[in-house]
This record gives C-alpha cells, structure tokens and sequence, in this order.
C-alpha cells in the first residue's frame, strides 16, 4: 500500500468510529455515576500497621489512644523557688514577713523529695521538680530573701501563697484512662507531641491504601525528558501521585502507557494489585482511546458508569470490580482534577482511615458574564477577590468577595492551582450574567485575603517588581483579565493595582485617556513592539516595519497571525495595515506569546507582538512602536500600606534594571 492509501485508510476508520461515538457515553448525571460506584465499593480501611513515632507523620490513628499514665505525672513546680506550706504564708507582709526555716534538700527536676515540709520550713525547688510530701503551694524565688541565721538557713516572704499556686496538679494536662486521640484523627506534629508525651513509642495506624497510577496515551512524555513537537509532558502522573499521597494514600506510579493494547493490560493487571486503580487519557472514543476497552473486560461488575453530565469531566468512567475502585479519569488536567477530586478523593480518604470532609462555601458576585454549555453542570475554577468595602483607608476590608472565572478549558494545569474555589452552573443555563450573586466552593480550608491584589494585563516585567515584594514577605495575588478587565476591575474597586497598555487609537495615545474618577495612574515602563517572523525570511530581514507589511499585505502565501480584537497590539495592528487585510487577519491568538509561537512553529509568517517575546522564541523582529505599560490604582487604595511598596519598588534601581535586562524600557 502506498502511504497516502494508507492515510486514507486510518482515516476512513476514525470517521467510521467517530460516527458510533454518540452510542458510547450513556451519560448519566454526576449523583448517579457517585452512586452507582459507591453502591459496588468496599470503603473500609485497608487493615493497620504499626510505625514508630519518627514514621508517623500523616498516619491516620486506626483506633482511640488511651493514655496509660497521668501528664504531668506528679504535682509539679513550674518555677524556680520553695516548696511551701500555704497555710504558713498566711498573713505575710512586708511589715510582716513570714521566716521558713529550710529543709536540707534542693529539689531538682526528676528527683524525688525525701523530706517533708513540715509546718515552719520550706525546700528549696526548681521548675519541673516534684512538689514534696506537706507542701502545697510554690514562692517564686524573686519574691523571697533568704536569710542565714544562727539556728540555720530561712527564706522571707513578704506576701501569702495560695494554695496550688505555681503548681501543676498531676494528670492536669492529660489524666490517666483518658482518650487522648480518636480513631481517624490525622497525626500532624501536635497530635506526635500528644503521643510522646504520654509515652507511646509506637502507634497503630491505617495501612495507607496503595493506588496505581497510570497515564496513557502515545503522545505523553515523562517530565525531566525531552519533548518533541506535538507531545505533551505527563502532568497528570505528577498531581494524581501527588494529591494521592495527600490524601493519605501511598501513591504506586505506573509510568506511561503507551496506546497499545498488549501494554496497557499488563499495566492494568499490574495496577490491580493495588488497592485501587487511577487511569487518565483515553477514555473518550477517539481512534487510539483504549484504556475504556481494557477496563470494560473487568467484572465484579466492571464498568458502572462512563460519561458524567459535567463540565468539566463528561468521559469520566467508573469501575468497580471486587469492591475495588478502577477508574479512567478525563486525559485534560483540569478535567482530570476535577473529577479525582470530586470523585476519587473522598474513597481514598475513605480506604486511608479518614473521616468525610465538609466543604466550605462562600457568597460571591461573578464580574463578568460567564457563558455555558447547556446539558452538563458546568464546574468554573474562580480566583476570589475582596471588593473594598470602605474600610478606614479603603482597605482590602470588605467582606464581599467577586469570583473571577480561571477560564482556561479543560486542558489547563494551573486553573487549579490558582483557584481558591469553583462555582457551579446548573445544567440548563446558557449563561449567567456579571453581577449574580454565586456559591463558591472553596478548595481550602480558608480563605485569607492578600496584601496586594493586581488584575489586568499580566507581563513578565512585572516580575522583577511582585518577586520583590513576595521575597519580603508580601503575598500577592495577580490575575490575567486583560487591560480592558483590569479597568473594569478597578473601577469597581476590586483590586489595587491594574496594569494595562491600552491605546487610544484616536490619539495614539497610551493609557491616560481611560482614566475615570477615582483612578490614578501610575508610570510603569515601555515595550517595544514590533513585526516577529522566523529569522532569514527575505521578506521581512533588512526592511522596516512599514517596507516589510506593504511588501507582504497582498501576497496569498504570507501568513499573518492577528492578535484579538480589544487588545492593545490589535489597534496597533490596524493602524499599521489601515484597510489592507493580509492573508490570516482573522486568525486571533489571545497573547504575544501565542504570536510568536504561531510563527516560530510555521503556522503563520508574521505577527506583531513585543520585542521579548521575539527574543524568547529566537524570531526576527522590525520595531514599531512602544507600547505603555502603567498601573491604574483606585485612588482609594493608594495608601494602602502594600500599594506603597509596590510604587516604591517601581522606584528602585535594581527593578529598572532588572526590566532592562528583560527588554524593556523603565
Ligand atoms: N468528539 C468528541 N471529542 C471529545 C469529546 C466529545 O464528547 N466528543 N469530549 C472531550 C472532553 S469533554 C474531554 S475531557 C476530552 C478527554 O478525552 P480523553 O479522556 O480520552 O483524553 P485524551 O484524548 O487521551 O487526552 C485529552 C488531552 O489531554 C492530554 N493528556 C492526556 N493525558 C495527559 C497527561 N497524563 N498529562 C497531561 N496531559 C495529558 C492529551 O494530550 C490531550 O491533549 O476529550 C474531548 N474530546
Ligand atoms: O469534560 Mo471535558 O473535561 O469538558 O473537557
């Protein structure tokens, strides 16, 4: 066969597939697919081990500590001084003072006393010794004289003592028979201090559930390896080990398989040696998606459901065979996240001993109209801000919060880790508008707000001022909105600083003519933009700007890549082309670095994007113009004490040349 009749095949085949796809995924709302796969899952833990104190840090107790002794295990003197009687003291004044005569014993931390205090006499006690037999109350040393006289040694005291005073009751802290731990508590350092206080050596603990991990797919590579074009690095592997290992589970990495048959089920048999089982990729219907045809011969009873009416999530597939849990989660990791934590989680947390969670959730209004999928409940990653809520300085005070979408699809890795929370949108909504009132799902456990918070256009500038900051302890949150989105974000007084670089196109000039009441601008620094193509392209090397895009404009064969509409470079664009409208002028990439990629990897000639980011991927570069990048802060938060050190860190010498070292011009 020749390769083209070869192609031509595969690509009869994928149609051919693809058609049968819609028969595949009866997909079922995402409370069936839970309870279906909990109806067939053992949740019990995993049996118990025991590990020594050093070894038990994030061990799950399997039953209730009893403590076999009291803490403290005697009456115990919690400062330096004398073991009185009380009643002795009584009546002790500075015109009066009491004389004790002492006993001939100094009561060192870990001896037990001999002698008895008896009425009129006093012994000598450090802190943490043994409170003698008569006495029942302790002096501070400070507060006494001692006094040599013929008939021996006496200590003065000038004030009463009551009884009990400076000293620690045994069993006051823990007593003996109490249960000091309960079963399913997680030992963190505070709960290891509790055990060895009351001196276990060792404890029993859940055995850790061990899941196997598995990622699939021809295209994955492991990460530490190089990477071609067109592959992908195993991200999933990572985070499912990772969250499993969180969670309390021993994480048993299967690598990746590739999309072949024979492979993948000695993976598979080897992951079901485990306690449970956690595939990613390859659970759609695309021609290499396997991995649901090898877990679909598991019975007992095998495969309870596969498509979940969730967005994100919908192939998920859950299996279940002898009460083990064997699940393909979506390849997208987002996707991936989401539906191991919605699903996966609580049964490892399960099988490790622990107790359910409960999931925290806060009132917060959407800045934005949000559009959605009708058919499958939508789950959007938001980032939480406090809007100001005219505190003394108009501080990060309030208390209400604007959720911001992370709206970057399902194949995004970071939309999870820069959430707080996530909102859900019901299954029949087209959309819901800005300004409704949602309920966020927090990630964590709560929720602090941070010192400086930056919405709007995002450049890697920016950098070498928020790293100062955060190295001195500062946290920051910076989102990605756009400039256009940081405006809007400032003046409705969420965040304190807004970077942008917006032009007037009228004017031509940069950022001041958006102001609006109540903003200030502040001066950040310059970028040089400018036409980015692969270097040694004739048709762009040795012209400017303006010879180049007159050359090229008309021709078929020259790609441009155009940046989107409402960004600053696009208004740049326009101005340079006017009414020309070159080959590609309605392909948008959203950022310059997506401009740069476009060329550099042959899907387009030209674009216009900023100096550092030609720089970054080795393309030519014929500068244009400067493009403004300034601050807009809400004049009500520029006193803000984090605000401040933002502007004078914008001051420094060491940031300017940090930016010039990076292209760009303070
Ligand atoms: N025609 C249709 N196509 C797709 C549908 C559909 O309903 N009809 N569903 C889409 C949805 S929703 C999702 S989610 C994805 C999930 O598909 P798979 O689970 O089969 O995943 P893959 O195709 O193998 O990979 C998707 C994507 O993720 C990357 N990937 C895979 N594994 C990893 C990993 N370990 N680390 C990082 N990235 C990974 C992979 O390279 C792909 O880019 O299907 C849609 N398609
Ligand atoms: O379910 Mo997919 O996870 O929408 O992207």
């Amino acid at each position: 066969m020749h390769s083209s009749d070869r192609s031509r095949e595969d690509i009869r085949r994928f149609v051919a597939q693809a058609a049968r796809q819609d028969q595949f995924l009866e997909v079922v709302s995402g409370e069936e697919a839970r309870a279906r796969f909990h109806r067939h899952l053992d949740l019990s833990p995993r049996g118990e081990e025991r590990v020594p104190l050093s070894a038990a840090l994030g061990r799950v107790l399997s039953a209730d500590v009893t403590a076999d002794v009291d803490v403290p295990g005697f009456d115990r003197s919690v400062v330096d001084g004398f073991a009185v009687r009380a009643a002795d003291t009584v009546g002790a004044a500075e015109d009066r003072p009491v004389a004790l005569r002492l006993n001939d014993e100094v009561l060192a931390a870990g001896h037990a006393p001999e002698l008895t205090v008896e009425p009129g006499t006093a012994t000598v006690i450090a802190t943490g010794g043994m409170l003698p037999r008569g006495a029942d109350a302790v002096v501070m040393v400070e507060t006494t004289e001692a006094v040599e006289r013929p008939d021996g040694l006496f200590v003065t005291l000038t004030r009463p003592a009551t009884p009990g005073a400076f000293v620690a009751a045994a069993g006051s802290d823990i007593g003996r028979g109490e249960v000091v731990l309960r079963k399913g508590q997680l030992l963190t350092s505070r709960e290891i201090g509790v055990l060895a206080a009351i001196g276990l050596g060792e404890v029993a603990v859940v055995r850790r559930p061990r899941v196997a991990i598995l990622s699939t797919g021809d295209e994955i590579v492991a990460p530490g390896q190089p990477i071609r074009t067109g592959a992908v690095y195993d991200s999933n592997g990572a985070i499912l080990a990772a969250a499993v290992a969180e969670l309390g589970g021993e994480p048993v990495p299967l690598g990746i398989a590739p999309d072949e048959d024979e492979a993948l089920e000695r993976l598979v048999a080897r992951g079901l040696e485990c306690d449970a089982l956690l595939l990613s990729g390859g659970t759609s219907k695309g021609a290499g998606d396997r991995s649901h045809r090898i877990v679909a011969q598991l019975s007992d009873p095998g495969i309870v459901a596969h498509g979940v009416a969730l967005k994100p999530g919908k192939p998920l597939c859950l299996a279940v065979t002898g009460g083990k849990p064997v699940v393909i989660l979506p390849g997208f990791p987002t996707s991936a996240m989401f539906t191991f934590h919605s699903f996966i989680a609580p049964v490892i947390r399960a099988l490790a001993g622990q107790p359910p969670t409960l999931a925290e959730e806060v009132p917060a209004t959407l800045p934005v109209r949000l559009g959605s999928e009708r058919g499958r409940t939508e789950y959007v990653m938001v980032s939480l801000v406090h809007i100001a809520g005219g505190g003394a300085n108009g501080g990060a005070g309030g208390d209400e919060l604007a959720a911001y979408p992370l709206s970057k699809g399902s194949g995004a890795v970071t939309a999870f880790s820069h959430a707080d929370g996530f909102l859900a949108i019901d299954a029949q909504a087209e959309a819901v508008e800005a300004g409704t009132k949602m309920s966020v799902q927090l990630l964590g456990r709560s929720l602090t707000p941070a010192d400086l918070i930056v919405v709007g256009s995002q450049c890697i500038g920016l950098n070498a001022v928020l790293g100062r900051l955060i190295g001195g302890g500062m946290t920051v949150k910076a989102l990605n909105v756009g400039s256009m989105g940081g405006l809007a974000a400032a003046r409705r007084g969420e965040c304190d600083i807004a970077p942008v670089h917006l032009m007037d196109p009228a004017t031509g000039a940069y950022n001041r003519p958006f102001l609006a009441p109540g903003l200030d601008l502040v001066t950040g620094y310059r970028r040089m933009q400018g036409i980015v193509f692969r270097r040694g392209d004739p048709r762009f090397e040795g012209r400017t700007a303006q010879e180049a895009v007159a050359a090229v404009a008309g021709l078929a064969d020259c790609i441009l890549i155009n940046r989107n509409a409402g960004s600053g470079t696009r208004i740049l664009t326009d101005r340079l082309l006017g009414p020309a409208r070159p080959t590609g002028y309605w392909t948008q990439a959203k950022s310059h670095n997506a401009v740069a990629v476009a060329v550099e990897q042959n899907r387009a000639d030209w674009g216009v994007a900023i100096e550092t980011a030609a720089n970054l991927y080795g393309l030519g570069f014929l500068p244009l113009q400067e493009e403004h990048y300034d601050f807009i802060i809400p004049a009500a938060r520029r006193d803000r004490p984090a605000v401040r050190r933002f502007v004078e860190a914008l001051e420094m010498l060491e940031v300017a040349d940090a930016l010039r070292a990076m292209g760009f011009i303070r």
